[in-house]
C-alpha cells in the first residue's frame, strides 16, 4: 500500500497587486496563509509532498512528481497523473505546457520512448488514446465522429471506454502529432477568468504492453500491460467570477458536478478502509474512468494548481483542503502480468527449482530475500482477500437493497393492477349505460323514461376513490433508504450556484457527505457475461423515474376525469331540473286546447239556447225573422262545429292544430261575412216592409196590429244584433287566446329543441370522457405490463447475483486453501531455515525478522 503523491503548484500572479489583507507563503513543502503584516493565520497551513512556487518550471514539476510514475508504467505498473484546481490556475499549463516549456504529457511521452529503448530484454507495444469528458459525455479526441462513448468493465480489461480509438505508436513524434490533432477537437471557451478555458476533462492514455524477448527460442509467455493516464481536469469555477451564462453555464455546472463527485470519492477514500463503506465512483464518468487510479491498482500523483491572488483566497483554500484529503488516499499498485497456463506452470517450476538450489547452496542472504518476497506475496494476498471480503459485503448490502426494491416494485405493481382492474370494470359499466342511452328515441312522449335513464347514467361515477391502502403503500414506496449511498444525480443541478460551490471548495467534508444519497450498486467484480450491462443503477433509477412519471400522469388524468365527471353530473342535475320545469309548462300548454274546446262547446250551447228561444217566440214559420233565425242557426252550427273540430285536433296533437289554424280563421271569416250579409239583407228588407206598412197606414188609417209587429221586429232585430256582436267578441277573444297559446306552444317547442341539443352535446362530452377513461385504463395496463417485465428482469438479475455470490464463495474457499498452503509452505521454509541456521550458526536468526 502506498499513499498518493500530492503536490501544490502556485502560478505566477496575473497582475502585480499589493497584498492588503493576506498572502500565501511557501516554505519548502509547506504553504500557509499570512496576514499582510506577516503573521500566519492559524489553521490555514498545509504540508504536501511538494509545493512548487511560481518560479518553478514544468521540468522540475515533471522530475519530482511524474518521472517515477512513468518509469513504473514502463515496468508494468498502472500510473496516473492529474491536475486539479480552480479555473485559470495553470492546470493546462502544467499538463500540456507551452511551445517553449513542454508540460508533463509531452515530457512523459518522450521519456516512455527513451526508457523502453533501455529495456533491451523486452519488446514493447504502445497504444495511445485521447478522450474528453464534455458535459458528462465521453468524446474521442482522435476521431471526431466517435462521440458519446460508453464505459464498460470486464475482468480482463477492467474499466474501459468502448469504441475509443487506440493508435499503435512507435515513436514520440507520432504521439505529439496525435496530441496536436486531439487538441483541435477539444472544447475550449472564453470566460472572464481565462481566455482559453478548458471546458472538458481530458484523459490522455498510453497503454504499454511488454514481454521478454525470445532468447534461444524461448520466452516467458507473460505479458505486462500497464495504463498511464495523464489527466487535465477542467477547473472548478464560481459562476459569479467567470460570468458564465448559456452554454458556458451549462458546461460550468457539469464541470463543478463531476469535480464534486471527485471530491466525494477522495473524501471517502481518505476515511480509511473500515469507515469509508461505499465509494461513489459511478456517480460521474470521470471517477468511473479513474476508478483504479483512486484507491486501486495504480501509482498516482495529483498536482493541485492554485492562484496566488488575494481575490482567489477562498478558492485556493478549497483546493488545498482537497489536496490535504487526497494525501490520505492509499493505492495498492502491482505489476500487471497476464500469464498463460503454460507460462504459469513454467514459472512455478522455475521458482521451486530456484528455491531448491538456494536451500542446497546455503545462501542465507538469498534465502532472506526469498522469505521477504514470500512475506510480501502473503501481504498482497491478504490485501486481496480483504478487498474481496469488502466486495462481498458490498454485494450483500446491494442484495438486501435490491430485495427491498423488488418488494416495493411488487407493491406498486399490485396497486397499478388494482387500478387497471378497477378502471376496466368502470369502463365496462359505463359503456353499457352509454349503449342503453344511445338506443333511446328523443320524442316528446318518451321524455319521462329517457330522463330517468339519463339520471341513472350520470349518477354513476367514472372512477371510484382509490382504496386507502393504496395511498399508504405509495408513501412507503417513496421512502428510500439513505444508508451506504451516493449523491443523487438530480441533486447536482445547482452545483454551479454559490452555496454549492462554497461547500465544495471550502472543504466542508461533512456537508459533502450529507448530500442526498442513492443506493450503491456495484458490479465491479463481475465478469463481462455475469450481469447484463443494461442492469445498472443509472438505468434502474431511470426506469423507476419513468414509471413514477407515468404513474403521476395517470393519476393526473384520473383526477381530471373525476373533475370533469363531477362537472358533468352538476350540469346534468341542472338540466334535469330545467326539463322538469319545462314538462310542467308543457303539461299546462297541453291543457289549453281542451279548455278552448270546453269553452267553444259552452258557447255553442248558449248560442243554440238563445236561437231556440228566439225561434219559439216567432210563430210564423215563413216570416223573415224565422228565416233569419234558421239561417243563423245553420251558420252558428257550422261555425261552432268547425271550431270544435279544430279544438279537438288541438287536444289530440298541437302539431296538427298549429298547421290548421289558417283554415279555421278563413272559415270563421267566411261565416262572419255570411252572417253580416244576412243581417244587412234582413235589415234592408225590414226597412222596406216598415216603409210599405207606414204608407198603407197613412192611406187606410191607423192599424194597431201592423204597428205592434213593426216594434216587435225592431226589438228582435236589435237583440239579435247584440247577440251577434257578443258572439263575435267572444269569437275574437277566443281567436286571441288561440294565438297566445299557439305562441306559448312554439316557444316551449323551441326551448325543448334547445334542451335536446344541449343534451346531445352533453352525451358527446360523456362519450369523450368514457373514451379517455378507456385510454387511461389501457395506459395503466401497459404500465403494469412494463412492471411485470421489470419484475421478471429483477428476478433473473437476482438469480445471476446468487450464482455470482456462489462463484465468489468458491473463489474465497479456493483462496483460503491457497493461503493455507502458502502458510504451510512458509512454515516449512521457516523450519528448514532454522535447521539450516542451527547447522550454520554464523548468521543470527533474529536478523531475518521472525
Ligand atoms: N506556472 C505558470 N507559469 C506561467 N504562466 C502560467 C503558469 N500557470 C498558468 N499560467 C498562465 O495562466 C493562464 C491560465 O492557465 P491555464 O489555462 O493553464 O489554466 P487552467 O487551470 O487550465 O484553466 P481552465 O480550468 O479554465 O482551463 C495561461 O495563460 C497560462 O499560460
Amino acid at each position: 500500500m502506498e499513499k498518493i503523491c500530492v503536490a501544490v503548484r502556485v502560478r505566477p500572479p496575473v497582475t502585480q497587486e499589493s497584498f492588503n489583507g493576506t498572502f500565501w507563503n511557501i516554505d519548502d513543502n509547506r504553504i500557509s496563509l499570512h496576514k499582510s503584516s506577516g503573521t500566519p493565520i492559524s489553521g490555514v497551513a498545509f504540508t504536501f509532498d511538494h509545493v512548487f512556487d511560481q518560479s518553478c518550471p514544468n521540468s522540475r514539476v515533471y522530475e519530482l512528481l511524474t518521472k517515477d510514475i512513468i518509469n513504473a508504467a514502463v515496468e508494468g505498473f498502472n500510473g496516473t497523473v492529474f491536475a486539479y484546481g480552480q479555473t485559470s490556475s495553470g492546470k493546462t499549463f502544467t499538463m500540456n505546457g507551452s511551445e517553449n516549456n513542454p508540460g508533463i504529457i509531452h515530457r512523459a511521452v518522450k521519456d516512455v520512448f527513451d526508457m523502453i529503448t533501455k529495456h533491451d530484454e523486452r519488446e514493447f507495444l504502445i497504444r495511445v488514446s485521447y478522450m474528453e469528458i464534455y458535459n458528462e459525455e465521453i468524446n474521442d479526441l482522435l476521431m471526431v465522429n466517435n462521440q458519446k462513448l460508453q464505459i464498460h468493465e470486464s475482468l480482463e480489461r477492467g474499466v474501459f471506454v468502448a469504441g475509443l480509438r487506440e493508435e499503435i505508436v512507435s515513436e514520440a513524434e507520432q504521439v505529439h502529432k496525435l496530441l496536436e490533432a486531439g487538441e483541435v477537437n477539444r472544447h475550449f471557451g472564453e470566460t472572464n477568468m481565462n481566455v482559453r478555458s478548458s471546458r472538458s476533462h481530458t484523459i490522455f492514455r498510453m497503454v504499454i504492453e511488454s514481454k521478454t524477448k525470445e532468447m534461444d527460442g524461448s520466452s516467458s509467455d507473460a505479458i505486462r500491460v500497464s495504463a498511464l493516464n495523464l489527466v487535465d481536469l477542467a477547473g472548478s469555477e464560481r459562476i459569479a467570477k467567470t460570468g458564465a451564462d448559456g452554454v458556458r453555464l451549462k458546461e460550468g455546472k457539469h464541470i463543478n458536478k463531476s469535480l464534486m463527485v471527485l471530491g466525494n470519492v477522495i473524501n471517502k477514500l481518505s476515511e480509511g478502509a473500515k469507515q469509508r463503506g461505499h465509494i461513489p465512483y459511478r456517480d460521474s464518468k470521470l471517477t468511473r474512468i479513474l476508478q483504479f487510479s483512486l484507491g486501486g491498482n495504480a501509482k498516482t500523483s495529483i498536482i493541485c494548481t492554485v492562484a496566488p491572488e488575494e481575490v482567489h483566497v477562498e478558492e485556493t483554500r478549497g483546493t488545498l483542503q482537497f489536496a490535504n484529503r487526497a494525501k490520505r488516499v492509499t493505492n495498492c499498485a502491482q505489476v500487471n502480468e497476464i500469464l498463460t497456463d503454460a507460462a504459469l506452470l513454467k514459472r512455478q517450476t522455475l521458482e521451486i527449482e530456484e528455491l531448491r538450489q538456494k536451500l542446497q547452496g546455503s545462501q542465507a542472504v538469498v534465502m532472506e530475500q526469498e522469505i521477504l518476497k514470500l512475506r510480501n506475496d502473503l501481504l498482497k494476498y491478504e490485501l486481496e482477500h480483504e478487498k474481496l471480503a469488502m466486495e462481498l459485503e458490498e454485494e450483500r448490502k446491494l442484495q438486501r437493497q435490491r430485495d427491498l426494491h423488488i418488494k416495493e416494485q411488487q407493491i406498486k405493481i399490485n396497486n397499478l393492477s388494482n387500478m387497471v382492474n378497477f378502471s376496466d370494470s368502470e369502463r365496462k359499466s359505463n359503456t353499457t349505460q352509454h349503449q342503453s342511452l344511445s338506443g333511446q328515441g328523443m320524442g316528446e312522449r318518451s321524455i319521462n323514461s329517457q330522463h330517468m335513464r339519463q339520471e341513472e347514467a350520470f349518477s354513476t361515477p367514472g372512477f371510484k376513490e382509490a382504496p386507502k391502502s393504496y395511498v399508504v403503500r405509495r408513501s412507503n414506496y417513496a421512502r428510500v433508504s439513505d444508508s451506504d449511498a451516493s449523491p443523487l444525480p438530480d441533486a447536482f443541478n445547482d452545483v454551479a450556484d454559490e452555496d454549492a460551490w462554497m461547500k465544495m471548495n471550502k472543504g466542508y467534508v461533512a456537508d459533502l457527505d450529507s448530500i442526498c444519497m442513492t443506493p450503491a450498486i456495484k458490479v465491479r467484480s463481475l465478469s463481462s457475461d455475469g450481469i447484463s450491462p443494461a442492469f445498472s443503477k443509472g438505468r434502474y433509477e431511470h426506469e423507476i423515474q419513468n414509471l413514477r412519471k407515468q404513474m403521476e400522469i395517470a393519476t393526473k388524468e384520473k383526477d381530471e376525469l373525476e373533475k370533469n365527471h363531477r362537472d358533468q353530473v352538476l350540469l346534468n342535475n341542472n338540466l334535469t331540473k330545467e326539463i322538469t320545469e319545462l314538462r310542467e309548462e308543457a303539461k299546462l300548454t297541453r291543457e289549453i286546447p281542451q279548455m278552448l274546446f270546453d269553452s267553444v262547446t259552452t258557447c255553442k250551447d248558449i248560442y243554440n239556447d238563445v236561437l231556440s228561444v228566439m225561434q219559439r217566440s216567432v210563430d210564423d214559420e215563413k216570416s223573415f225573422a224565422n228565416i233569419l233565425l234558421t239561417c243563423m242557426t245553420e251558420i252558428g252550427s257550422n261555425l261552432f262545429s268547425t271550431l270544435e273540430t279544430h279544438c279537438r285536433m288541438a287536444v289530440d296533437g298541437y302539431q296538427t292544430f298549429s298547421t290548421d289554424t289558417s283554415i279555421l280563421q278563413e272559415q270563421c271569416k267566411i261565416l262572419c261575412d255570411r252572417l253580416n250579409n244576412s243581417v244587412a239583407l234582413l235589415a234592408s228588407s225590414d226597412a222596406q216592409t216598415t216603409m210599405e206598412k207606414e204608407s198603407t197606414t197613412r192611406q187606410c188609417g191607423s192599424d194597431y196590429k201592423g204597428l205592434e209587429f213593426g216594434e216587435d221586429f225592431a226589438c228582435w232585430n236589435e237583440k239579435l244584433s247584440n247577440e251577434i256582436n257578443t258572439f263575435r267578441d267572444k269569437y275574437i277573444s277566443l281567436e286571441k287566446d288561440h294565438d297566445h297559446f299557439k305562441q306559448v306552444l312554439e316557444e316551449s317547442n323551441s326551448s325543448y329543441l334547445d334542451l335536446e341539443r344541449e343534451l346531445q352535446v352533453l352525451q358527446q362530452d360523456r362519450e369523450t370522457l368514457l373514451d379517455k377513461v378507456f385510454k387511461s385504463s389501457q395506459n395503466l395496463r401497459l404500465v403494469s405490463e412494463e412492471r411485470d417485465m421489470l419484475l421478471e428482469r429483477y428476478k433473473s438479475e437476482v438469480q445471476k447475483r446468487k450464482s455470482l455470490k456462489q462463484g465468489i464463495e468458491q473463489f474465497r474457499v479456493a483462496f483460503v486453501s491457497r493461503q493455507r498452503s502458502m502458510a504451510s509452505f512458509h512454515s516449512d521454509c521457516k523450519s528448514r531455515l532454522e535447521d539450516h541456521m542451527s547447522q550454520n550458526p554464523v548468521v543470527e536468526v533474529s536478523s531475518f525478522g521472525f
